[in-house]
């Protein structure tokens, strides 16, 4: 056998070769975040910060990343994070991102804003599928997108709910973005879409649709609507604290993401790992705490699991692969986190996700000692 394909090394070829292939808008728009993008870099530096704490003498010759979430088999605790229009990336959109993700035996969060049809995106799936919902204001719309995605055959719904607004988003402003006119939002009535397509003063196109459609007097009370119209488990993504966690688990959701949205909107708001310890402590043990954010290697993985995460979800790399090459590309993407999940679990000496608790954990600065229990500055 020969050498392995450099680009499946780490995901740092996908990156680079994504920016060598997409448009500089497009590319700005999916890799950049809000006003200075602190929260973007700290999503990153969080996970930097933290190291792991090996166990040897450990029988790891067989090890095991699968796991049961809201009642689907998963072959690896690595989802993909739902995200606007696909087909910004790759003609095929949302399809090759479903094949690919059904060929890893991964979740795949598809968008409220896909740009494929989501019974298309439900019969390329051959995984589970949830679906990302941002609260209209046009509540028929939305009631119409739940009702045919159940009817597809998705199994949650994900109602996103730290983006009442669009976050400031400098560079998509600087660069005047709209969403090209034969790239659409096929699942929303095009009625509702024209501000997508065109460059606002100071603010994207994106940015005036959401002025304009998102409803952000959402609280809590309003949950009940989506619960009576729709029996699929509710999922809440966007959650950062224990208070949050804490009437999300009074509301009686399902699961929380704990996620700043890829550091897109609150700048300033502290990194997705930081979070977790607090959101995890908050709600009962029989909650799925999923992380997303920042999440780039197997070690970034297994860090989030042992503080607490049942799973975590990947943007931007995702986008990378698709760049590069539609279905291949996200496959190659996904197998490769697997693989780097599967040796850390393997070196780590804890050969199952349950295995992996806080006493993986260290402390920074070469601190030995595990804390006794997790807290919301472990590892800070
Ligand atoms: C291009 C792009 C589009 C996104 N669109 C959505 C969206 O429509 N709905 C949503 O809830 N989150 C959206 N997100 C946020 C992701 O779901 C996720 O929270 C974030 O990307 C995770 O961080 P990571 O990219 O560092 O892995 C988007 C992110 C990107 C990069
Ligand atoms: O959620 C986002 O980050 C995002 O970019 C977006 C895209 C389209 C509509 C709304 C938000």
């Amino acid at each position: 056998m020969g050498p392995v394909e450099p680009a499946d090394l780490d995901s740092t070829y996908f990156e680079a070769a994504a920016r060598a292939r997409l448009p500089a808008d497009i590319w700005d728009f999916m890799q950049g975040g809000s006003g200075a993008e602190r929260t973007l870099a700290a999503n990153r530096a969080q996970f930097e910060h933290c190291r792991l704490r090996p166990r040897t003498l450990v029988d790891v010759s067989t090890t095991d990343q699968s796991l049961t979430l809201l009642g689907s088999r998963l072959r690896t605790p690595i989802g993909i994070a739902p995200m606007a229009y696909h087909q910004l990336f790759h003609p095929e959109g949302e399809v090759a991102t479903a094949r690919a993700a059904g060929r890893a035996g991964a979740v795949m969060v598809a968008g409220i804003f896909a740009s494929r049809t989501l019974e298309a995106i439900a019969e390329a799936a051959t995984g589970p599928l949830w679906l990302q919902l941002y609260w209209l204001r046009r509540r028929d719309a939305l009631a119409a997108v739940v009702e045919r995605a159940e009817a597809a055959g998705f199994r949650a719904l994900v109602l996103t709910v730290d983006a009442p607004r669009i976050g400031r988003r400098l560079r998509d402003a600087r660069n005047g973005f709209a969403v090209p006119a034969h790239i659409r939002a096929v699942n929303l009535d095009q009625t509702l879409m024209a501000a997508s397509h065109r460059s606002g003063q100071g603010s994207s196109g994106i940015a005036e649709h959401a002025r304009e459609q998102f409803d952000p007097s959402l609280t809590w009370a309003d949950l009940s609507w989506l619960r009576e119209r729709s029996s699929l488990p509710i999922v809440l993504k966007g959650i950062l604290t224990a208070e949050d966690a804490r009437l999300a688990a009074e509301h009686g959701v399902d699961a929380v993401v704990v996620s700043n949205h890829g550091g897109r909107q609150l700048d300033g708001a502290l990194p997705t790992l930081a979070a977790l310890p607090e959101v995890v402590a908050a709600v009962p043990p029989t909650l799925p705490v999923l992380l997303d954010g920042g999440v780039r290697t197997g070690t970034d993985v297994a860090l989030a699991i042992a503080l607490g995460a049942r799973a975590v979800l990947i943007g931007r790399p995702v986008l990378w692969g698709l760049a590069v090459d539609g279905e291949e590309g996200v496959a190659r993407i996904l197998a490769l986190l697997k693989a780097e999940l599967d040796d850390t679990l393997a070196l780590l000496g804890r050969p199952r996700l349950a295995d992996l608790d806080h006493t993986a954990v260290a402390r920074p600065a070469g601190s030995a000692a595990p804390l006794a229990t997790p807290t919301p500055d472990q590892c800070r």
